[in-house]
Parts: C-alpha cells; sequence; structure tokens
C-alpha cells in the first residue's frame, strides 16, 4: 500500500519556510539574500514508515499577504499543516493566532497541525522562548518543536512526524495503538540554543 499525503507550509513571510523544505530535500542551506516566494510550489518526498511508502506532496507557499487568497484554496487539500514563526520575530509568533484562526476557517477538520519556532540557530537574535512556543501549541492542542533550517535540527523529524500520524490514520491495524504524535515528538527532538550542544 502507498499513502498520499498533501502538506502545506504556512506562516509570515521570511520565517523560513522555502528554507525548510530545501534543507529537508536537498539537505542544504542557501545563504544569501531573501528572496520571498510569489504564489504557491511544490516538491515531493517519499518517506517509509514501517514499510508503508509515505509519498509527501508538500506544498510552499508565500508569506506575503497578497498572496493569502492563492494560499487558502490550498488549504482545503491539505491533510497536514506545518505553521511556522521566526524565534527572532515577535510580529511572526504574534500572528500565530491569527494563521490559526485562518486555517480553522479554510482546513478540513481534522488536519493534521504542527507549530514550528524556525531559526534556533539564531541564539543572540532569540526573541521568543521556546516555553513561549509551547504554551502556545499547548493552548492550541497542536504539537510544537524548534527547528533551524541553517543547522538541520528536528527538520526530518518535523515532517516524518507527520508521515507517521498520517500512514497511522490510513493504516491502523485493528489492535494497534492510536499513533501519540506528542509523545513520538517529545521522545525524538533536539533541543537547540542550550545545553544539548545543538546550536
Ligand atoms: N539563521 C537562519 N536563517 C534562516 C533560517 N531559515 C530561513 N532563514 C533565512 O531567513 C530568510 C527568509 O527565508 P525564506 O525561507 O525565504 O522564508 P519564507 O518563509 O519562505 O518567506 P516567503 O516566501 O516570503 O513566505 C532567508 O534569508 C533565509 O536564509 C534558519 O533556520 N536560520
Amino acid at each position: 500500500m502507498e499513502v498520499k499525503v498533501n502538506t502545506i507550509m504556512v506562516g509570515d513571510s521570511g520565517v523560513g519556510k522555502t528554507s525548510l523544505l530545501v534543507q529537508y530535500d536537498q539537505g542544504k542551506f542557501i545563504h544569501g539574500s531573501f528572496s520571498a516566494t510569489v504564489g504557491i510550489g511544490f516538491t515531493n518526498k517519499v518517506v517509509t514508515v514501517d514499510n508503508v511508502k509515505v509519498k509527501l506532496q508538500i506544498w510552499d507557499t508565500a508569506g506575503q499577504e497578497r498572496f493569502r487568497s492563492v494560499t487558502h484554496a490550498y488549504y482545503r487539500d491539505a491533510q497536514a499543516l506545518l505553521l511556522l514563526y521566526d524565534i527572532t520575530s515577535k510580529s511572526s509568533f504574534d500572528n500565530i493566532r491569527a494563521w490559526l484562526t485562518e486555517i480553522h476557517e479554510y482546513a478540513q477538520k481534522d488536519v493534521v497541525i504542527m507549530l514550528l519556532g524556525n531559526k534556533s540557530d539564531m541564539v543572540a537574535e532569540r526573541v521568543i522562548k521556546r516555553e513561549e512556543g509551547e504554551k502556545l501549541a499547548k493552548e492550541y492542542g497542536v504539537p510544537f518543536m524548534e527547528t533551524s533550517a541553517k543547522t538541520g535540527v528536528n527538520v526530518e523529524l518535523a515532517f516524518l512526524a507527520v508521515a507517521k500520524d498520517l500512514k497511522h490514520r490510513a493504516a491502523k491495524q485493528p489492535n494497534e495503538p492510536k499513533f501519540q504524535i506528542h509523545d513520538y515528538i517529545e521522545s525524538q527532538k533536539q533541543k537547540s540554543g542550550c545545553c544539548g550542544g545543538y546550536m
């Protein structure tokens, strides 16, 4: 069997959606000037979860306001949604509530939402504490982790957790317990910016 998952990446312009996808797809970080995504683009990735092929079609959306109506049309077909803010940008964090309102309006009710605090490598510029991200995620009942498109911290995990969750939903065995995405992430994620050696 094969499971197909439509994933969409959203969040303010400049939070690192394109960079995160490039890091996941190609294992690299492109330094240099920031060029905003225009409209929407996608990347296909295949991951194997418990011997089942999961085909991820990942849509990278433009964060700029003027492209919002284009993006809305894609929400409906998404099974998973990665919502990003930038830990060095308070406004991108404050806008998460508005993003979630929009998601609840346009996306399917059972869409898997993952909140990601990106740019965790930028320790000196950080303005949003990890605990603030955790608190917000808890309030909305969504899984959370900090990522870095630059160093790759937690990038693969974010996509893998989504793939695992949707594979379990699509191919659950009768006696198999429900996949606990929160527990899985907690057991796998790398803490960044402190103590653990990951920056
Ligand atoms: N240090 C650091 N810089 C990052 C990271 N992710 C993205 N950036 C930088 O932030 C800028 C914006 O990144 P993009 O990936 O283009 O942001 P975006 O969310 O796709 O922006 P839009 O396409 O306008 O929605 C670029 O200059 C990236 O190099 C990260 O994890 N760490």
